[in-house]
């Protein structure tokens, strides 16, 4: 097949599906978000992790139109979502929602959906939030996971190109988060939008295109969840020998290097490989080898607290 010379690669020519540039957000004295700039490309899932308090939540709120930037342009689909362009296109999963308690799951979603111009039907929503079997009980009797679901059922039955889902999966089972994580699957597949907050790191990392760390209002790092991995020294590779510290240091990656008094040592390094390679290089014995790969939760916890991996 001959592609058109004239064919602009898609993911240059994409304008972005929600863009903040240079945007702060004061509160009296809360500096909330200071000078945040960040492109969602259209089709991408996006984690936004950070610790309590950095702006996840703000941010979205910007996003949704429902609160206004102290300074900066927030544009989704285009437009700018407080003038309210694009509502019937964005689903929104709040991190606390108030549904009439009174109505029924399945009440609860038809309303809803009769407020979008194409919604999904109610059953494909009752289905991706695995809430057939509770669909005739009042949403006041629904418990905290349940209460979630129906969140999010009434975030998607809109059929959104853009869904924002704030910490979606608090308060779920383990059963329940599968089957939501299965669903946001299926949505991303289809090309929608999705952005999400979330404390579950594993989460993010088995499932985010796109991981981008925030703290106190600012943006720490935005990348693959290996591009951030990688960030931080990528393993650590322990092993007894008669290597002292000194000898253990100089070995080829060692970015740090601990050794207790029975001869365990215990190295960070960017790479692993490597280091086994010159390790066995050596001639020197050793034993009791372990080698365990970085993980999001080491490269969030370095970005965000620097000090917290160097003890
Ligand atoms: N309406 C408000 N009035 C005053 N301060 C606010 C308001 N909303 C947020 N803040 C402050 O702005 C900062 C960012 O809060 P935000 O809720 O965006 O953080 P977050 O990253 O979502 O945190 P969490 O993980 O705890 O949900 C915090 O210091 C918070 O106390």
């Amino acid at each position: 097949m001959t592609a058109s010379l004239h064919t602009a690669p898609l993911h240059t020519a994409a304008p972005p599906a929600v863009e903040l540039v240079g945007v702060s957000k004061r509160f009296g004295a809360v500096q909330a978000l200071h000078d945040l700039t960040l492109g969602i490309r259209a089709g991408e899932l996006t984690a936004l992790l950070g610790p309590n308090g950095a702006g996840k939540t703000t941010a979205i709120s910007l996003m949704l139109g429902l609160a206004r930037p102290t300074a900066g342009v927030v544009r989704v689909l285009g437009g700018n979502p407080a003038a309210g362009s694009g509502r019937t296109v964005i689903g929104s999963m709040p991190q606390e929602s108030a549904i009439p308690q009174a109505l029924t799951v399945r009440e609860a979603v038809t309303l809803f959906s009769r407020l979008y111009p194409a919604p999904l039907s109610v059953d494909t929503a009752l289905e991706l939030a695995d809430l057939h079997s509770v669909a005739s009980r009042r949403a006041g009797a629904l418990s905290g996971g349940q209460a979630r679901r129906l969140a999010f059922a009434l975030a998607v039955v809109g059929n959104p190109q853009v869904l924002f889902l704030d910490e979606p999966t608090t308060g779920m089972d383990a059963g329940s988060r599968l089957a939501f994580w299965h669903a946001v699957d299926g949505l991303k597949r289809e090309g929608r939008t999705i952005l999400l907050t979330t404390h579950y790191l594993e989460e993010a990392e088995r499932t985010a295109d796109r991981v981008v760390v925030m703290n106190r209002g600012t943006l720490l790092a935005d990348g693959t969840p290996e591009s951030l991995r990688s960030q931080v020294s990528a393993g650590r590779v322990r092993f007894t020998s008669d290597l002292v510290l000194a000898e253990l240091q100089a070995l080829p990656g060692v970015d740090s290097a601990e050794v207790d008094g029975a001869g365990r040592a215990t190295l960070r390094t960017r790479e692993p490989e490597a280091l086994i390679a010159a390790l066995v290089h050596t001639g020197v014995r050793f034993r009791e080898l372990e080698v365990s790969r970085a993980s999001l939760e080491d490269a969030f916890l370095s970005l965000t607290a620097p000090d917290a991996l160097k003890a």
